[in-house]
């Protein structure tokens, strides 16, 4: 088993409310690519927030930058209040440990059973502090809070619906039982009652657990379902965030088109007669 990686620094408490992520002047770019430039973004303790955008716009690398798996040419992010850009790895550490990530597709571990993929983050940051059958509950734990059955947890990613999958994924993100989650097109590729209830899973997460989420989405029926807040990519930057009834008084075409297009109108709809306030 390998070494338990050593965190070595205990971060400040942030409260409900304050800003718990901060990107200033985020500037990324692949070769003449630019991707964003001048991007600010902010996100709060305790909110969900959705991160919108057309295909392309750069929500992805946006993410990665925060969770400093692509480094900016330009800019600054906090998470934590501590600093994401040329951190030493201590530091790192001890934020990596508070989140969790639900990257697009599940990126489960195809060779290992579902027990077993939630099991690497207990391994990587607690090596062989925790024993297996205290691994094995914690995983079958995470299995159930994800809302699989306990049978899922000795299962193979090849074994399970695309639904099954995402719970998966969603369990190995809490495995460190994270404060902040980052979730990268969860519905995606689900039915519209499995994404339906994907989102309730999430919402109820973020009240049992005093979660914060930062979610990228194509899914207009999962902004109005479960989002706080909205930030919106276009332009290579947030060109505005806030609530859904805050983005509509905005006069910016693509916010105009994507929230009042078809689609949108049929989000409504659906958020009405749910019972929403919209
Ligand atoms: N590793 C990389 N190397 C080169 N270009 C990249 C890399 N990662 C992303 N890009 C480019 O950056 C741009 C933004 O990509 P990104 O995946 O963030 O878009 P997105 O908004 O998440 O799109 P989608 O909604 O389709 O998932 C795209 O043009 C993409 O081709």
């Amino acid at each position: 088993m390998s070494e338990a990686i050593e965190v070595e620094q205990e971060l400040p408490e942030i409260a409900v409310g304050e800003t718990l992520i901060s990107v200033r002047g985020l500037k990324n770019a692949f070769g003449e690519q630019v991707v964003h430039e001048g991007l600010d973004l902010d996100l709060k303790k305790g909110e969900i927030l959705g991160v919108v955008g057309g295909s392309g716009t750069g929500k992805s690398v946006l993410m990665r930058s925060i969770i400093g798996l692509q480094t900016p040419v330009e800019g600054e992010i906090t998470v934590f209040g501590e600093s994401m850009i040329d951190r030493d790895e201590a530091d790192a550490v001890a934020v990596r440990k508070r989140w969790g990530v639900l990257f697009q597709g599940g990126a489960l571990f195809s060779t290992l059973s579902v027990a077993e993929n939630i099991q690497v983050p207990l391994r990587e940051f607690y090596g062989d502090t925790l024993n297996q059958e205290l691994l094995d509950d914690i995983a079958a734990f995470k299995v159930l809070i994800s809302g699989l059955s306990v049978d899922a947890g000795p299962k193979f990613p090849a074994e399970l619906s695309g639904g099954m999958k995402k719970r998966a994924g969603l369990a190995r993100a809490l495995a460190l039982d994270p404060e902040l989650l980052f979730l990268d097109e969860p519905t995606a590729g689900l039915d519209p009652i499995g994404a339906a209830a994907f989102d309730e899973l999430i919402h109820q997460l973020r009240s049992i657990l005093g979660l914060t989420v930062f979610l990228i989405t194509h899914d207009l029926d999962t902004l109005y379902a479960i989002c706080d807040r909205v930030a919106v990519l276009a332009d290579k930057r947030v060109i505005a965030v806030g609530t859904i009834d805050e983005l509509l008084a905005t006069d910016h075409p693509w916010i105009q088109e994507y929230f009042n297009g078809p689609r949108g109108r049929a989000a409504v709809a659906s958020a009405k007669a749910n019972g929403k306030k919209v």
